[in-house]
């Protein structure tokens, strides 16, 4: 029998259509249908392991696309930058949209069956948003920020490498914020490919069951992979005839008997694991098994599928799908998709998303909740919010329409500027005015867009759940939260409370690396910096200051790849005339000691115009810590007086989530008061004290960013700011002259630090997973900890007597009640290109697969790949991620500057 992949069972549907419903109600369920067949899903692995070469698949088979997109060749859809086209991987994640099952034009939009007991979802055509994330390490911000929007992933597996190490990163990222996920393992068709052991190290390294849904079916045995034995509708699917792949040959358990006996006897193998796995999560399970009198292999597929979905959905997962195919063969990707509809939830079927307001967090719902009679009653001075501990009840969310998250922007070539957006309540209507309350400015959503692979279709509304795109933005950024508020014009701002709204914040590690970039003439200045104010929209991980000493512009980053993509960006695709310096590592300097206040007085004309003013600044070590930790909250530029007014009206302080060096300033502004209603006569008409303050931060984080030991900037220093009103303000001081002067008072302060006792360099050091085999496991270990300076803290999870205390054991996510799984209780099918069967010491995991975990100072990590491939015979990986930055003793801090002279 052949057949495309479309299954019989689904020209069974009926539906019942002699229910009448009131028409609001229609409306609300067709809503709900709707989002119901609505998948937003990730694709997420380590690198190379195959995401794109399978999403171009998915395109093809939906009907997105006409021909099969290539890696190699660079002719990929969701591909599509210059520099992603040259190199073969992913930079961005792309976000596309089309149906599974592909759907007929033609044909009526279909409803929900009631029921799935007898046929699955995969039956009816789905709507799938689908994100493609970049593997390599450098870019786990954009795979952090993809995986905020997204409702299950898939994961890819190289069915060769293995669990390698940017997998095991990726999946607990996924995992801490309860994104469901099944597993392809892919390349099966190449030498090599070694499913069980694959499977084997789902288990030991994900710290999941490995429910293998599918086995691979090796031609005769041992020969080429040609398809994939299925244990949930016992069957083998074989993938022939066309190139394509689109045609595939289905054989029963009986027809398979006669043909290759073994194999079906492996596949009635997988089902009775499969039920004895999902009998041990999931009690609907335990009662199918009685009613099919205990006959694993009587239980019909559509049932195990919902079985499958149940543990798929549980919190924390312990069950994971795994399925099997070669992409590039064309094998495999059609179950998948199946898999996607039938196995990864529906918005509907998330939970509550996290919110803050004001500080304080909650979920959208507790914050949508009409407020009931025993809601707190509005306090004096707290703006409509009610105290810590009563939800988020805020008397305007009611005028709340609507409220999505900007988790992508790109610069698009023909369409201009996308800001890709998921709605988490409400509509976006085209024309609707947004409010940005990360910017904290409104602007109005001109075109709304739905991208399906190639093309866009201009849509009238993006609704709760969905995932589109907005056009010609000019403010909003990626991270940014949008809201719709009733009654908001573009120059209307929303009411306190709701216009500090923030969506699932999330935390934007420091950058590391840096570069200076030199426009080639004053005329190309222009250019360059609106090109790179669009790559500062597109990537919030990198990072933009003006050396106000040199006039130097610096753009830092998260690795030297992250940085050299930039770099190829602004010079190739934008097209910006600049000279680019080479990277660097990004050092920073700190004080060691406290200075005397210093004042500066400033009475001079800028501009033409008069100006005059004093401020008084002294610095201090902001704490007596040796290290500072990596992350800090995106809304970084936030500031936060506000808060600390509130205790203190005649003192503002930023703290160091402000800033990410961690750096705190207080400005002491004795007789001005922050919760003053009436304007203060000692301040001229034209200052407001928002302004002045406003002025002083921007002064003050200038001064920081050049220290005066290495023009590094600073970092863990506190900074106090003191201004009498009454002596130190006149009525020719400016905003300008008061950034002006709090630069120099601030610059004058950390030069005297410095000249007391020198100020210290500080290093980034980065948290480093090893993966090697037995045999190399010394050698690398001495070369981290004695050649690189690192320190130890963990082999295989468990914490180093070396390193006991100082950084934690275990994951990388520091969990320490991960599931361990003892390999050996793992059904996985023999590997007939493996010694060994099936067992994984025989099948080479637990000889040769070790991890290490330490901490190394990033100067050591530069060009560890090569290292490591030479000391592992090309089989060791790593990942790595900034644990934070370290002061360096005399003696190393002597040979980094040497160093640096030298190079310079
Ligand atoms: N033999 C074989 N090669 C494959 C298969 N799938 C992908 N490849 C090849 O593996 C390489 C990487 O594939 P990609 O699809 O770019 O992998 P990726 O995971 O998207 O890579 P990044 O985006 O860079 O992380 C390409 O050369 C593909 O042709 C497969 O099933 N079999």
């Amino acid at each position: 029998m052949r057949f495309g992949w479309v299954w019989c069972t689904r020209r069974a549907i009926r539906h019942r259509t002699n229910v009448i419903a009131p028409r609001r109600l229609l409306s609300t369920q067709a809503a709900s249908q709707q989002l119901s067949k609505t998948r937003n899903i990730g694709i997420i692995a380590h690198i190379d392991a195959g995401k794109t070469t399978t999403t171009e698949r998915m395109l093809y088979y939906s009907g997105y696309t006409r021909r099969i997109g290539d890696v190699d060749e660079g002719s990929t859809v969701t591909d599509f930058l210059p520099a992603e086209r040259a190199r073969g991987i992913t930079i961005q994640s792309a976000a596309i949209t089309f149906h599974w099952p592909p759907q007929n034009a033609q044909q009526p939009d279909q409803q929900l069956p009631s029921s799935f007991e007898v046929v699955p979802r995969s039956s009816i055509p789905h709507n799938i948003n689908l994100i493609d994330t970049p593997g390599h390490a450098d870019f786990t911000f954009e795979v952090l920020r993809s995986l905020r929007v997204l409702d299950g992933a898939v994961c890819i597996l190289d069915g060769v490498a293995g669990v390698e190490a940017q997998t095991e990163k990726v999946w607990t990222q996924a995992g801490t914020y309860h994104i469901p996920r099944i597993i392809f393992v892919n390349k099966l068709d190449r030498d090599g490919a070694a499913f069980s052991r694959t499977v084997k190290e789902i288990g030991v390294r994900l710290h999941g069951w490995p429910a293998v849904c599918q086995i691979p079916w090796w031609k005769g045995g041992d020969g080429a992979f040609i398809g994939v034995g299925d244990a949930v509708y016992l069957r083998g699917l074989l993938w022939q005839g066309a190139s394509d792949g689109s045609e595939i040959k289905c054989f029963s358990l009986e027809e398979l008997e006669k043909s290759d006996p073994s194999f079906a006897d492996e596949i009635r193998k997988s089902r009775v694991a499969l039920v004895e796995l999902l009998s041990e999560h999931d009690d609907g399970m335990v009662e199918l098994f009685l009613e099919h009198d205990e006959d694993h292999l009587a239980i019909p597929g559509a049932q195990i599928i919902q079985s499958l979905r149940r543990v798929v959905l549980q919190r924390p997962q312990t069950v994971i799908p795994v399925f099997a195919g070669a992409s590039f063969r064309n094998i495999g990707v059609q179950p998948l998709l199946d898999a996607v509809v039938d196995l990864l939830p529906s918005p509907l079927e998330r939970p509550d998303s996290e919110v803050s307001v004001e500080n304080r967090s909650g979920s959208l719902s507790q914050l949508l909740a009409p407020t009931s009679a025993s809601a707190p009653s509005k306090v004096k001075g707290s703006k409509g919010v009610a105290p810590a501990g009563h939800g988020l009840h805020i008397a305007e969310a009611k005028n709340l329409q609507a409220c999505a998250l900007a988790f992508k922007v790109v610069n698009d070539a023909k369409r201009g500027v996308l800001v890709y957006v998921r709605v988490y309540s409400g509509s976006i209507d085209r024309g609707s005015v947004l409010f940005n309350t990360n910017l904290r400015t409104a602007e109005r959503a001109p075109r709304l867009l739905r991208m399906y692979a190639n093309d866009a279709v201009e849509v009238e509304s993006i609704q709760t759940g969905q995932i589109g795109v907005i056009t010609g933005l000019k403010h909003a950024r990626t991270g940014d939260t949008l809201i719709v508020y009733r009654g908001l014009n573009v120059k209307a701002q929303p009411p306190a409370g709701l216009n500090t709204l923030q969506l699932r914040p999330i935390a934007v590690p420091p950058p590391v690396f840096f570069t200076s970039i030199e426009p080639n003439s004053l005329s190309e200045e222009k250019h360059v910096l609106e090109s790179l104010s669009i790559l500062l929209r597109e990537d919030p991980s990198l990072h933009l200051s003006v050396d106000e000493e040199s006039g130097q512009t610096h753009l830092a980053g998260m690795g030297d790849l992250h940085l050299e993509i930039a770099r190829d960006r602004l010079l190739n695709d934008f097209k910006a005339k600049a000279r680019i310096g080479k990277i660097e590592i990004g050092y920073r300097e700190t004080v060691t000691t406290a200075t005397a206040p210093f004042t500066y007085d400033l009475d001079r004309s800028i501009a033409g115009k008069p100006t005059k003013v004093s401020i008084t600044a002294c610095v201090s070590p902001a704490e007596e810590t040796d290290t500072i930790s990596a992350f800090q909250p995106t809304n970084a530029d936030r500031p936060n007086q506000e808060e600390s007014s509130s205790q203190e009206p005649y003192t503002t302080i930023y703290p160091p989530t402000q800033d990410n060096n961690h750096n705190t300033l207080t400005i002491q502004h004795p007789s001005l008061s922050l919760t003053s209603t009436k304007p203060s006569p000692l301040l001229p008409p034209h200052l407001p004290l928002q302004t002045l303050l406003s002025s002083i931060h921007a002064g003050a984080s200038a001064a920081l960013a050049r220290g005066p030991l290495n023009h590094y900037p600073l970092s863990n220093t506190h900074i106090t700011i003191s201004l009498d009103a009454t002596t130190q303000l006149y009525p020719e001081t400016t905003p300008a002259a008061i950034s002006m002067a709090t630069r120099a008072a601030v610059a004058a302060s950390l030069r005297h630090a410095n000249e007391r006792s020198a100020n210290v360099l500080m290093e980034p050091v980065m948290r480093v997973t090893v993966f090697v085999n037995e045999r190399s496991l010394g050698s690398v270990v001495q070369d981290l900890s004695s050649a690189r300076g690192g320190q130890v803290l963990s082999l295989d999870g468990e914490a180093s007597s070396e390193g006991a205390g100082v950084g934690g054991g275990g994951t990388d996510s520091g969990e320490d009640d991960v599931l361990r799984i003892d390999p050996a209780l793992i059904y996985a099918p023999p590997d007939p290109f493996a010694s060994g069967s099936g067992n994984l010491a025989s099948s080479g995991v637990a000889d040769s697969q070790r991890q290490i975990v330490a901490r190394v100072p990033l100067k050591e990590m530069v060009g560890y790949l090569n290292h490591l491939r030479a000391l592992t015979g090309g089989r060791g990986t790593f990942v790595m991620s900034v644990d934070g930055f370290e002061k360096m003793g005399a003696q190393r801090q002597k040979e980094v500057l040497e160093a640096m002279r030298e190079f310079s």
